[in-house]
């Protein structure tokens, strides 16, 4: 059997250049299935996403996140369109708990608001993210064709990843092809600024939270910690290893499973006091067509639009 698990536990690494053998793709799924059903984390490494594409994705980001604060006001969000928020609510308010808002800033971008409005206003009765229309920023150059360059890139690597899924439970390799066929997936920037003033008790850079939809393919900015992810009662680190993403599964994916698979609680946790770094993370949340029939072994059929959205809700309630 090819080896593909380089580092064994709780959130394993796992190596992904075999993926295009058949032996590969095999024991790759029997390593990502062990994970989901574990943790529901694992980190990914020889998944072929140009090093110099991300090096270019964090360069344009973080100097829009850098800009003066009237540099980012036009691509802020506003009815109708996502973009630039200071602080995207608490994390924590999509599990009911209140606590002081992130200490974070946030840009996104959907995959659906790159259509027309006509087209985006049929993606469903909601009032959802993935209706409102792309907000980009000019400055700096570039940012919206690396951008878009990255997010092709994610989305081949984030189909190919549910197919291993797709193995790993049992199903035909292309399962989830038609479900995502019409993808609602969003890539958003998560900018956790210097801290210069002491956080208020429980106010974190991310609170604690489960994603809430399909596939996290996440790049974190390399050596800075700060990710951690719970085992048991336990915070344990997920250490930005250069060169790699961590994936995550979300609470739809885990309902699909049946429960078989698990979507775990995460948050960033603050720098030790004095220390004013910044810090930069790129989460791609790969979410299945709004009309998606999400049918759980011994469940309920659900629709995913319906299912997230009434998650997102929570998440962007306002008090
Ligand atoms: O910044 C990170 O490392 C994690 C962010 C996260 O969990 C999220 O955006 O859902
Ligand atoms: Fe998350």
């Amino acid at each position: 059997m090819t080896s593909v698990t380089m580092v064994d536990g709780y959130v394993p690494v796992i190596d992904l250049s075999s993926r295009n053998r058949p032996q590969g793709r095999r024991a790759l799924a029997a390593a990502i299935g062990g994970a989901c059903e574990t943790s529901g984390f694992f980190v990914i490494v020889g998944h072929g996403v140009p090093t110099d594409l991300v090096g270019r994705m964090h360069t344009v980001t973080d100097a829009f996140f850098r800009l003066p604060e009237d540099g980012k006001r036009p691509v802020a969000h506003r009815p109708g369109f996502s973009g630039f928020r200071t602080s995207g609510g608490t994390t924590a308010r999509s599990l009911d708990q209140r606590t002081p808002p992130d200490l974070c800033e946030s840009f996104a971008v959907h995959f659906t608001g790159e259509l027309g409005d006509r087209e985006r206003a049929a993606l469903g009765e909601h009032d959802a993210p993935w209706k409102l229309a792309n907000l980009w920023p000019e400055v700096p150059a570039g940012f919206k064709a690396t951008w878009q360059e990255y997010m092709a890139v994610l989305e081949e690597l984030s189909r190919d990843l549910l197919r291993l899924s797709a193995l790993a439970l049992g199903l035909d390799e292309r399962f989830y092809d038609a479900k995502f066929d019409r993808h609602v997936s969003s890539l958003v920037a998560n900018y956790y600024y210097p801290q210069v003033e002491r956080p208020l008790p429980g106010q974190l850079r991310r609170g604690a939270h489960t994603d809430f939809g399909g596939l996290t393919v996440l790049h974190q900015q390399d050596d800075l910690g700060g990710l951690q992810v719970l085992q048991g009662q336990e915070w344990r680190d997920i250490r930005a290893i250069p060169g790699s993403f961590v994936v995550n599964i979300g609470d739809l994916m885990a309902m699909w499973t049946g429960g078989r698979w698990v979507s775990t609680m995460h948050r960033v946790v603050n720098p030790e006091q004095g220390d004013t770094s910044s810090r930069l993370s790129l989460p791609f949340f790969y979410q299945p067509d709004h009309d998606a029939l999400v049918e759980p072994p011994g469940a309920a059929a659900v629709v995913a639009g319906d299912w997230m959205a009434a998650k997102l809700r929570k998440l962007f309630a306002v008090d």
